[in-house]
């Protein structure tokens, strides 16, 4: 039988060229397993994100740059689907265009990386630490206002690297990069949900395809995981609310919780914090609700939030 090749699209990263190849190795598993006729191959596409990677993103439109033309390579049939981390995944897909796949999420705590293997409370006073996220330097701020936060850009493995080279005393870095590159030995501490939380769907990966590709989506409804898709889906409500881009002091952190009582559904419900803070950390608002369906639950969660002055803050970020 002849069998089909699904093109899978991708950026030229490190992380998103290790990140693809496993989620094919996956789905090479559930062909197997279902009897499906695919193979796979990688095609590379170059973003314009990625070819200016150092000007401020923030300024020239942001995370989109990065998913805007992998979007175009599929509806034109260049490329059947693309592997992003949720993170970096458009709050509005492209008309045409479906999350497919949400497979089960990794660790999604930020990871301190210091140079003397000290952890975050044994840094010393006034110690420089590098990040390249508002919602990262504003909560360190709050938990340590001591520390001097310091912008570190590029992608995982030049920022490890600046660590040595430009005098940090530590970096922070999602903890779910670093264990998809098998860098985790680089990690002194995780950095609690508490203390940091984290990014919208961090750890998290999103599967794109053809909302009109049957087989692909088929074969990605198999690798889905609905424990993901649903706290990620409260998160990224919580974020569409608020209007957030990648350069805003927001976080999220959803998980499924046990219904206390034996009444209702039985069935689990979503535990939704979210958080919106100044750049100083000065002021950091959170709350956190519970609820059963995802889109309502994130609302009500930014509700909240903007009735604390979640909106005044974020308008002076975006200034
Ligand atoms: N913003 C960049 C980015 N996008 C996804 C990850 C890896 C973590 C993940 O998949 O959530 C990272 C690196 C980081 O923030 O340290």
């Amino acid at each position: 039988m002849k069998k089909r090749t699904i093109v899978v699209g991708t950026r030229q990263s490190q992380l998103a060229l290790t990140q693809t190849g496993q989620v094919i190795d996956a789905l090479k598993a559930i062909c197997e397993e279902h009897a499906l006729p695919y193979d796979f191959e990688i095609r590379k596409i170059v973003t314009k994100g990625d070819r200016i990677l150092d000007v401020t993103l923030s300024k020239v439109g942001g995370k989109g740059l990065f998913v805007k033309e992998i979007e175009q390579a599929m509806l034109s049939g260049e490329i059947d689907m693309a592997v992003h981390s949720m993170k970096d995944m458009p709050s509005v897909l492209q008309e045409g265009l479906v999350t497919g796949a949400v497979p089960r999420r990794v660790d999604p705590r930020d990871a301190l990386i210091s140079r003397n293997g000290l952890s975050l409370d044994e840094l010393p006073q006034g110690a420089k630490i590098g990040t390249s996220s508002l919602r990262r330097s504003s909560q360190l701020k709050k938990y340590r206002p001591d520390l001097k936060l310091e912008w570190i850009r590029g992608n995982i493995d030049s920022r490890l690297r600046k660590l040595e080279t430009e005098g940090f005393d530590a970096i922070i870095l999602a903890a779910a990069g670093l264990y998809r590159m098998g860098w985790e030995d680089r990690i002194t501490s995780f950095l609690p949900v508490e203390v940091c939380l984290p990014a919208v769907g961090q750890g998290a990966l999103g599967i794109e395809c053809r909302e009109s590709d049957e087989e692909v989506r088929h074969l990605l409804s198999l690798y889905n995981d609905r424990d993901t898709e649903l706290t990620v889906a409260a998160e990224r409500q919580f974020l569409r609310v608020l209007n957030g881009g990648c350069q805003v002091p927001i976080g999220a952190y959803a998980t499924l919780v046990q219904e206390e009582s034996g009444i209702g559904t039985g069935g689990a419900r979503i535990e939704l914090t979210g958080l919106v803070g100044t750049p100083d950390g000065r002021l950091v608002l959170k709350d956190v609700l519970t609820g059963e369906d995802p889109l309502k639950l994130g609302d009500e969660v930014a509700a909240k939030l903007i009735s604390r002055g979640a909106d005044e803050i974020l308008a002076e970020v975006r200034e």
